[in-house]
């Protein structure tokens, strides 16, 4: 799909316009939906801003330590993630809140609760904070049942998310989102404040040139994931082997992947069993969002979105991207199994 040309037929069509549209098609919506995911667009600018002056408003000093002002500064993951918090529960629509940088799960004072449950990465990509890579926010959204609050109602497969997307924080800022109808792409046009439609319907390539992973991990893999990576430098049919693109930050390299196919893998190893990525905010949304584009997310034993998270910080090991790249490793995991 050509999305410059695309751009320019969606008419200026801008996020609230778009979440507006998408409610009109549900005459029962009573809108609360709309409302929370505004809170969440303003968190991303807010935070976007905050990444866009870090360098210059050193923010990216230790938490804890005082500027020039005298004032004490904030690492912008930290920020970032009271930003996100004041914003869901000022929206109204939320009942409990998991982040990567709150240990316990966040229950919302009852006069301010609502029907969701946001799990989200305030900040994702921390390592390249410093140096002004790409960095971003990752979230996803389930319906709480009725009645009291609980774990039980984040500790659910990913597949019974409602909602799911990612802010990034690149060279320009892109927000991607699906409510289970395709997968959508907004670019932040920074002299009107607005995510306007850039990217609609995205569909990831079915089989992809580039493979994406830290090789720094490489001799504490496993089998399939080392026999996987030898394939790609080295395949047997003859083709050309893929390219490796791997920035550190799960948001930018999930996003090259989405747009360009290929695949990317955080795998187990001997080292770290579960893998690195966190189930609820990491794992989660983007095997969403991944199979919303036409693609694929494993962990190496199943369908990820099939996974059920038994803490609110549980990790897994995930590959996830186009159809085809992930049925091969799939392949690799069934022939191991047979041995
Ligand atoms: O440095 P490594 O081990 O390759 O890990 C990179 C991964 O770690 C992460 O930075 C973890 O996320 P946080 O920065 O939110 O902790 C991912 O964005 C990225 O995919
Ligand atoms: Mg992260
Ligand atoms: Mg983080």
């Amino acid at each position: 799909m050509d999305h410059a040309a695309d751009a320019h037929r969606t008419d200026l069509m801008t996020i609230t316009r778009f979440v507006l549209n998408e409610q009109s098609k549900h005459p029962e919506s009573r809108g609360d939906f709309t409302i929370l995911l505004s809170h969440i667009v303003l968190g991303c600018k807010f935070v976007c801003s905050a990444v866009n002056k870090a360098g210059l408003a050193k923010l990216i000093g230790l938490a804890g330590e005082t500027n020039v002002q005298g004032e004490e500064q904030k690492k912008l993951d930290v920020l970032s993630n009271e930003v996100f918090v004041k914003a869901l529960v000022s929206s109204g629509r939320t009942s409990i809140l998991v982040s990567e940088e709150d240990e316990e799960a966040i229950f919302v004072e009852p006069k301010l609760r609502g029907k969701y449950c946001v799990v989200f990465d305030p900040l994702d990509g921390s390592s390249n904070i410093d140096c002004g890579v790409s960095i971003g926010t990752i979230f996803g959204i389930y319906v709480v049942k009725d009645g009291e609050p609980s774990l039980k109602d984040v500790l659910q497969p990913g597949r019974k998310m409602v909602a799911a997307g990612y802010c990034m924080y690149g060279s320009f800022c892109t927000l991607v989102i699906s409510t289970g109808t395709g997968v959508h792409g907004f670019t932040l046009d920074p002299s009107l404040g607005e995510f306007i439609l850039t990217h609609p319907d995205i569909k990831i390539p079915k089989k992809g040139k580039i493979y994406s992973v830290n090789e720094g991990n490489a001799k504490n893999w496993d089998g399939p994931t080392a026999k996987y990576v030898q394939k790609c430098k080295y395949p047997e049919d003859g083709s050309s082997p893929k390219s490796l693109r791997y920035i550190g930050s799960m948001v930018a390299d999930v996003h090259r992947t989405l747009l360009y196919g290929g695949i990317f893998l955080y795998p187990a190893d001997k080292k770290s069993p579960n893998g690195k990525l966190r189930v609820l905010y990491e794992v989660f949304p983007m095997s969403f969002l991944l199979e919303q584009a036409g693609g694929q997310s494993f962990t190496g034993k199943e369908r990820a979105l099939d996974l059920v998270p038994t803490n609110i910080h549980e990790r897994s090991p995930i590959f996830l991207g186009s159809y085809d790249d992930v049925e091969e490793i799939k392949a690799l995991y069934a022939a191991e199994g047979k041995e």
